[in-house]
């Protein structure tokens, strides 16, 4: 099957943070890509990937970048996908930046903002799951598996002081 899901990030550094997307996207099945596209050093190659996704059978975009943080909101407004967007943790501001550069899209073009850092890349994993659930069910089973599975981690070890 091809990818079905594309990730992109500003820069390699972002990577630390947006494995934790691929880790969950494998783990629960969906093909995926991923590719270092940044709308602030390579515009040219964003207004092409986000032009050309759904064509090539892309049915989500999860963007993730940190700072002054532009693609996930430009990759938006070249394509009708849907795109979820990543505010990498940033060194000087610790993501705050990241977040509000991602958060703040005007009225007529979203962006679907998750949390800041590896809680964020996880669960843009998950609601990609949810989105492609409704056309191929297989990844709406694997994700009520993922979800039941994480319940009873919880009910079966209700004792904080042990590992
Ligand atoms: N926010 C963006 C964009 C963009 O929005 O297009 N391109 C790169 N970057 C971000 O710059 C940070 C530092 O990048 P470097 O580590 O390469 O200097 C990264 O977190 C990246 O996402």
């Amino acid at each position: 099957m091809t990818a079905l899901v594309g990730v992109i990030m500003g820069s390699k550094s972002d990577w630390s943070t947006l494995s934790h997307t691929a880790d969950m996207l494998e783990q629960l099945g969906i093909p995926y890509e991923v590719k270092v596209v940044s709308a602030h050093r390579t515009p040219d190659l964003l207004f092409q990937y986000a032009e050309e996704a759904a064509d090539r059978g892309i049915e989500v975009i999860i963007a993730g970048a940190g700072g002054a943080a532009h693609l996930p909101g430009m990759c938006a407004a070249k394509t009708h996908l849907p795109v979820l967007g990543v505010p990498v943790q940033s060194s000087m501001l610790s993501g705050v930046d990241s977040l509000l550069s991602i958060v703040q899209m005007p009225a007529g073009v979203p962006v679907a903002t998750l949390a800041i850092g590896k809680a964020g890349a996880v669960n843009a994993a998950l609601l990609s799951a949810s989105i492609l659930g409704g056309k191929h069910p297989q990844f709406g089973k694997a994700l009520q598996d993922f979800r039941s599975q994480q319940t009873d981690n919880v009910l079966n070890n209700p004792d904080p002081r042990q590992a």
